[in-house]
């Protein structure tokens, strides 16, 4: 079964907004832009909303899709939704303990990502 994902590329100024996903997690360990599963029947952009105000505490008021990303992790397949969020409400701040940082599209390469986000990593840096 894939498992369908949000995940939010939150910008502001020149930088991006990560987190480092906890131990216990899927892919543990590694950073990602926040975000989460899909519940039954809901719409990415829906789940995108509400994973962003669950986990960074922010309402994300402007926000388009940037790419979709299928990956077969082997013991997870996942269709991952990217958004770019270019305008929210709030300040980002993990909501659940877990480690954050601003980081420029230049500096994203000195965090560790899971597989499905290196062409995403890419991406940002050839795109302003
Ligand atoms: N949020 C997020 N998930 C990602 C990224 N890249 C990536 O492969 N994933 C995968 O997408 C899946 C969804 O993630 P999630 O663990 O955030 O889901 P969730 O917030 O609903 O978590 P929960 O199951 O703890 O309630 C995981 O299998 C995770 O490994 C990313 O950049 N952001
Ligand atoms: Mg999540």
């Amino acid at each position: 079964m894939v498992i369908k994902v949000a995940a939010g590329i939150i910008c502001q100024d020149d930088a991006f907004f990560i987190a480092l996903r906890k131990k216990e997690q899927h892919q543990g360990g590694l950073w990602e832009f926040p975000g989460g599963k899909c519940d039954d029947g809901e719409s990415p952009d829906t789940t995108l909303v509400r994973e962003l105000k669950e986990e960074c505490g922010i309402t994300a008021t402007e926000y388009y899709p940037f790419k979709l990303i299928s990956h077969d992790y082997g013991d997870k397949q996942v269709e991952l939704h990217f958004y770019k969020v270019i305008a929210f409400e709030g300040i980002a701040e993990g909501q659940e303990g877990q480690e954050t940082r601003w980081v420029t599209a230049s500096d994203l390469h000195l965090y560790a990502f899971p597989e499905a986000n290196q062409a995403i990593v890419s991406a940002l840096l050839n795109v302003d």
